[in-house]
């Protein structure tokens, strides 16, 4: 066993290695955040059988834990995650992957998680023949959550990156960074606009392409049961973020998102009587997230307006499950997308954070965010500032991949959920 003790080495906002305990325990606090299943969402028995790409962190991850404490689900979760070298630990979401396969199994759900390219054709084969061999051969839901800087189409070859840009013309924003002793700076800063085929490549990546090669790829096989439901999750968010977000590439591919929603609802509807929808979902801190230029303030102000307002993504994912699963209607904008962001978009809290983002400066920025939170929130992404974990004490850092051929049933647990 490789023991070490383990202390955060960071650059910005990435850090080099993850803390497997801390990991495992951010897992149990989102289990715990999620919110008890109803009677009617409580499978006793086998519950619905589902997919979800991207199941090991931020809204994915959420997802996965949601629809197994909320709605009972059964199924499998497709991620893509480095395992620990010599040198290096290994992934955050690795150690989540870990944590989620125990959790599971403990209430007695037989999941499988897969490490691997979900833009690939051999992932949607191996998730195609488990569906198949070990789920009854009926897929009930599938939840889409990923995001990636690149992706090969399998169809062509071609590899395409996707970049956050504003289209048109350049952007300047306040936007908020730490340096190395951890002192929030806001600074400004200009990202240039979009050039050659910057949109269609970030299209190609973080539009409906892959979402919908899912689907196709399972309904050819046959594995999509007869009231089948799927969501793609989106983002709108600010006008304050709207330049490098909804308006720019990355806004470019979520309208994709959104155009693929509604041909993927037609035919489904035709064929299984089945519903695709995206579902728009509020800002939360993420690897993908504190990426794009600006959102780290954004968050930061907008947690300092709302406090425990800000809704997390675990409970948002868990009102997602009762929609999907029919134990509460669809509830749909006129744009037919789930809306869980509202708490989010309401005049009141963008006015309040408007006002705030105004007046920030490196002086202001302490009173005016919730820079505590904000901070713990990115260390937690890698298990660091985890309450309860002692940073101290060695840990083992070589955690094995949950084994996909073993059965929740095997472990004769079942402690419900
Ligand atoms: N973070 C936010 O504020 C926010 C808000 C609303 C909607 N969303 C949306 O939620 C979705 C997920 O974003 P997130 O912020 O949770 O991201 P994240 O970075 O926390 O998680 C991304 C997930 O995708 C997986 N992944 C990446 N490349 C993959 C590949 N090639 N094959 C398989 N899995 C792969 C990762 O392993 C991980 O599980 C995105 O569509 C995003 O736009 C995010």
């Amino acid at each position: 066993m490789n023991e070490r003790v383990l202390t955060p080495r960071s650059r910005g906002f990435l850090f080099l290695d993850s803390h497997p305990a801390g990991c495992a325990q951010s897992v149990a606090d989102m289990w715990d955040a999620c919110p008890a299943p109803t009677p009617a969402g409580a499978p006793d028995g086998d519950g619905p059988v589902a997919l979800v790409v991207g199941s090991s962190a931020g809204y994915g991850l959420a997802a996965t834990l949601a629809g197994l404490k909320r709605v009972g689900i059964r199924g499998i979760g497709v991620s893509f995650e480095k395992g620990p070298t010599e040198r290096r630990t290994a992934t955050a979401g690795w150690y989540r992957t870990a944590a989620t396969a125990d959790l599971a199994r403990a209430a007695g759900r037989d999941l499988v998680l897969l490490n691997g390219d979900a833009f690939s054709d051999s992932m949607k084969d191996q998730v195609a023949d488990l569906v198949e061999r070990r789920f009854g051969g009926r897929l009930d839901h599938l939840v889409y959550s990923v995001a990636a800087p690149r992706r090969t189409d399998p169809a062509t070859g071609t590899t395409y990156a996707s970049v956050l840009k504003p289209i048109g013309r350049p952007d300047r924003t306040k936007t908020l960074v730490f340096d190395e002793e951890g002192v929030p700076e806001v600074r400004e800063v200009e990202t240039a606009p979009a050039e050659g085929d910057d949109v269609e490549q970030t299209v190609a990546v973080m539009g409906g392409a892959d979402w919908e090669r899912w689907i196709d790829h399972l309904a050819a096989r046959g594995l999509l049961a007869e009231g089948f439901t799927t969501a793609a999750l989106s983002y709108i968010g600010s006008s304050l973020t709207a330049a490098i977000y909804r308006q720019g590439t990355i806004g470019a591919a979520k309208a994709h998102l959104e155009a693929t929603a509604r041909t993927l609802n037609e035919r489904l509807g035709t064929t299984v009587g089945g519903r695709a929808v995206t579902s728009v979902n509020g800002a939360a801190v993420t690897q993908s997230s504190t990426a794009i230029p600006g959102i780290a303030l954004y968050t930061g102000l907008l947690r300092g307006v709302l406090g425990e307002g800000l809704v997390p993504p675990v409970r948002q994912l868990a009102a997602l499950w009762d929609q999907l699963t029919g134990v509460a209607p669809l509830d749909l904008d006129a744009e037919g997308r789930v809306r869980l962001d509202t708490w989010e978009l309401t005049d009141g809290v963008q006015a309040a954070v408007a006002e705030r983002w105004k007046t920030a400066t490196t002086a202001t920025i302490a009173d005016l965010a919730d820079l505590d939170w904000f901070s713990a929130e990115v260390r937690r992404l890698y298990g660091f500032s985890v309450p309860g974990i002692d940073y101290a004490a060695p840990v083992a850092t070589d955690v094995p991949w949950p084994d996909p051929t073993s059965h929740a049933r095997d472990a004769g647990t079942r402690a419900g959920s």
